[in-house]
């Protein structure tokens, strides 16, 4: 058994108290053995020096469209709708296999670099995303995406077989940090017939579903009107709302739906950054996390954001909500890291998110040593409002290294930048 020990530290704990610890992990197994004082720690046959830093728990990017990376910078300031269908979906039609691995890859070194040690992913040739996944040696639940608006009935109907064979063929992949979902684009692009269809054949073979739910009023109001229901509810009549299902955004929510959330036990991820760059309106937060609803934390796709980088999404999550409350004391510093850590880790159904004996080692050590880090009053406030994904000196995912003293070990950062970058401008041209 090889035992990894991260040793010197100061660790934040389950119930947000930070402590003098070291950590012992099983590199085999991938799961913390051990947290404690440092004489009551058994030896490692390796050491990660967590001295000036703080040993946390790796955060989880629960909703995000990771190979996007390639479209980063390419279309802003535009609103959902004429964004994805004039800018984004013409390029995103023009990648091919070798192109959603490169993005992927991109996104991936950036993840590590900035702590991240899990995500969802709903994007296409996801067969790319799982091999990349493998290799990088993150945590991850993927997915096709399904769009039947704008195809005819063989073409809807490959895609949903598409997302069902996805969902079957990967799960478990990667020693089993891979696992997968069912993702419906959303309640709008993917048609009633097909929902009515497909999702009975996802709950058969236990498979969750992710989509994008109430994220615009645009897609808001179609709804209502079609069907004379609010769009959780419709969801819900299409058993939509498992308990192992998470939906993306959740903007435009109201009461009834909130409470419907909470009583299924259906997941949010709060994706704050892309809700303002597309002006999608400000989400309920505080609402939902005391209503009871598992909230997680996305980024979104790199195209709107426009970085993968959770430390900046846990500071806009505790902006914006306070201002959607209209209070300074909704959505404090706990809550967000409770959302970027357990909520995400529990949306997507992995035991990760803590650090605590017997939970996944997918962990993040953060440089304390640093002018915009000084002095320590409250470190939990410091991962909110001033940290940064840079701080990140240690990445630790499934009990293996993967990134040590700021070099990621898993990726050739030059090589896959250098590749990201011909690609994303090879495809742009090929659409224009
Ligand atoms: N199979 C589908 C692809 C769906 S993947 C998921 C899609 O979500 C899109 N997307 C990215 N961000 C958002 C968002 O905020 N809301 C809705 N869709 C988004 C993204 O561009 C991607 O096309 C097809 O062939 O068109
Ligand atoms: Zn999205």
């Amino acid at each position: 058994m090889t035992r990894l020990r991260i040793a010197g530290g100061r660790v934040l704990r389950p119930d947000a108290t930070v402590e003098r610890a070291d950590v012992l992990v099983d590199s085999e197994s991938g799961d913390i053995v051990a947290v404690g004082d440092p004489e009551d720690v058994p030896e490692g046959d390796e050491t990660l020096d967590a001295e000036d830093g703080l040993v946390m728990p790796g955060l989880v990017n629960a909703h995000t469209h990771v190979a996007m990376t390639l479209l980063r910078g390419y279309a802003d300031d535009k609103e959902l709708d004429a964004w994805l269908r004039e800018d984004i979906w013409p390029v995103e039609g023009e990648l091919t296999p070798e192109d959603v691995r490169a993005g992927t890859e991109l996104g991936l070194l950036e993840m590590i670099r900035s702590g991240t040690t899990a995500f969802a992913d709903m994007y296409f040739h996801e067969e790319e995303v799982v091999d990349a996944v493998e290799d990088a040696g993150l945590r991850a639940r993927l997915g096709y995406g399904v769009v039947t608006l704008g195809k005819d009935e063989d073409g809807a109907r490959e895609d949903c077989e598409q997302s069902l064979a996805t969902a079957r063929e990967f799960d478990g992949a990667a020693d089993g940090r891979v696992e997968t979902a069912f993702m419906p684009h959303s309640l709008t692009t993917v048609g009633e017939e097909y929902l009515r269809e497909y999702v009975p054949e996802a709950r058969e073979d236990d498979i969750p579903l992710h989509y994008h739910a109430n994220e615009t009023t645009d897609e808001v109001e179609p709804i209502v009107e079609g069907e004379g229901q609010r769009p959780l509810e419709y969801a819900r009549d299409l058993d939509m709302t498992d308990e192992s299902d998470f939906v993306a955004h959740g903007v435009h929510l109201d009461a009834a739906e909130i409470d419907l959330l909470a009583e299924t036990g259906t997941s949010v991820i709060h994706c704050p950054a892309s809700n303002m760059k597309l002006a999608s309106g400000m989400a309920p937060v505080q609402d939902l996390l005391d209503a009871g609803v598992t909230v997680g934390l996305g980024t979104d796709g790199a195209a709107s954001n426009n970085d993968l980088d959770v430390f900046d999404e846990m500071r806009d999550a505790a902006m914006v909500g306070k201002l959607a409350a209209n209070d300074a004391s909704a959505v404090p510093a706990e809550s967000v890291v409770r959302m970027a850590t357990e909520g995400s880790a529990s949306a997507l159904g992995f035991d990760s998110g803590r650090i605590e004996e017997g939970a996944n080692a997918d962990i993040a050590v953060v440089d304390l040593d640093a002018a915009h880090l000084t002095p320590h009053h409250d470190l939990v406030s410091h991962l909110v409002y001033a940290a940064r994904g840079s701080d990140v000196r240690h990445t630790v995912c499934d009990g293996a290294v993967l990134m040590r003293d700021g070099e990621v070990l898993t990726l050739d950062a030059e090589a896959v930048r250098q590749r990201a970058e011909e690609r994303a401008a090879a495809a742009v041209e090929r659409a224009e």
